[in-house]
């Protein structure tokens, strides 16, 4: 039966080591090959979000330290938006690239995406997304002198890096226009990088210095476009129980509430799987629809085995 699937993509589908952009669209090329397996059914309707907190923070860093009064940085929320058009054209050529070798015939297309927050929400207070790149312990203490006003934190022994605001998503502005365009048969990539956040004020949509988890932007767009299926791709296939000790369990199908007990049992890590769990469920919850989640890898043994982890009503 045909499906609209909303994707979420992990950092693994974009960045390996080399963080240039011929890298960058070398992996988003192996991405897009594992995607197009969820066209394998001609009708099947894909709408794709991605991450970008290292390439956020990448350009944030070149837009600061390349800065001048004739040619001044832009804000966070405006280099979120910048990050929307690189990885989606990255994406779009990618996907095109797929389609062509899979004889898959349709439009692929990145639209710019708006996603809606709210100025009460208390992440504002407390900064948890990271961005960029790694520091030293040394380049730590010269960050710190160099950007007083910075939010650092040391992240499981990989280095410091700089963390901001990541509210939760109320509504994407562009949820409509992206229904009917998908509806018609066009691949898109949207609300890439979580969507650039904006609040409303007087009537009037304002950027917010801020970057949301993609996860939970995919688990609300998937909610407004009627999806079918949310698919989280990410570098594990499956996600487990006692995860990393001797006694680990590896989930398959499981239902909504089992997957809420294991969430207020703090069996999934803050920053990587929690939040993921918490989008499924979430999307679940409101729709009545499945979530997944997996790896890319196992993209094509789970249309073909349902081998991952499924979160079901
Ligand atoms: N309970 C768990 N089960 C499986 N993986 C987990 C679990 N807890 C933490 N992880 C880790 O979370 C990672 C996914 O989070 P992250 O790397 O932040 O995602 P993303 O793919 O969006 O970049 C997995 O690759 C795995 O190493
Ligand atoms: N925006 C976002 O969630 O990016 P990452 O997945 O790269 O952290």
């Amino acid at each position: 039966m045909a499906k609209r699937i909303v994707v979420a993509l992990g950092g693994n589908a974009i960045l390996t080591d080399d963080p240039s952009a011929q890298a960058q669209q070398a992996a988003l090329v192996t991405t897009a090959q594992q995607l197009v397996g969820f066209l394998n059914d001609t009708e099947n309707q894909l709408v794709v979000t991605h991450g970008n907190g290292p390439q956020v923070g990448n350009l944030l860093l070149q837009q600061i330290n390349g800065g001048s009064a004739k040619n001044p940085a832009m804000p966070l929320d405006t280099v979120g938006g910048m990050t929307q058009g690189e990885l989606g054209f990255w994406l779009s050529n990618a996907l095109n690239k797929a389609f062509k070798a899979k004889d898959i015939t349709g439009d692929v297309a990145t639209i710019v995406t708006r996603t809606v927050v709210d100025a009460a929400d208390q992440a504002f207070q407390k900064p948890t997304k990271p961005i960029g790149p790694f520091y030293t312990e040394t380049e730590f203490t010269a960050i710190k002198n160099e950007h007083p006003d910075w939010t650092l934190v040391e992240d499981a022994g990989r280095g410091y890096r700089r963390v901001v605001p990541s509210p939760k998503p109320t509504s994407i502005v562009e949820a409509n226009v992206i229904k009917e365009i998908v509806a018609n048969g066009t691949t898109l990539v949207a609300a890439g990088g979580g969507g650039i956040p904006v609040m409303t004020k007087s009537d009037e949509f304002v950027g917010v210095e801020a970057v949301i988890d993609k996860d939970f932007s995919a688990a609300k767009l998937a909610e407004l476009v009627d999806a079918d299926e949310l698919v989280i791709l990410t570098a594990v296939k499956n996600v487990y129980i006692h995860f990393n000790q001797p006694e680990e369990q590896k989930l398959g199908k499981i239902d909504v509430a089992t997957a809420k007990q294991y969430l207020a049992a703090g069996e999934f890590a803050a920053g990587s799987m929690k939040p993921k769990i918490e989008a499924a469920v979430s999307f679940v919850e409101k729709t009545g629809k499945r979530a997944v989640i997996t790896s890319l890898d196992n993209v094509e043994n789970y249309i073909n085995t349902e081998d991952g982890t499924i979160i079901e009503p």
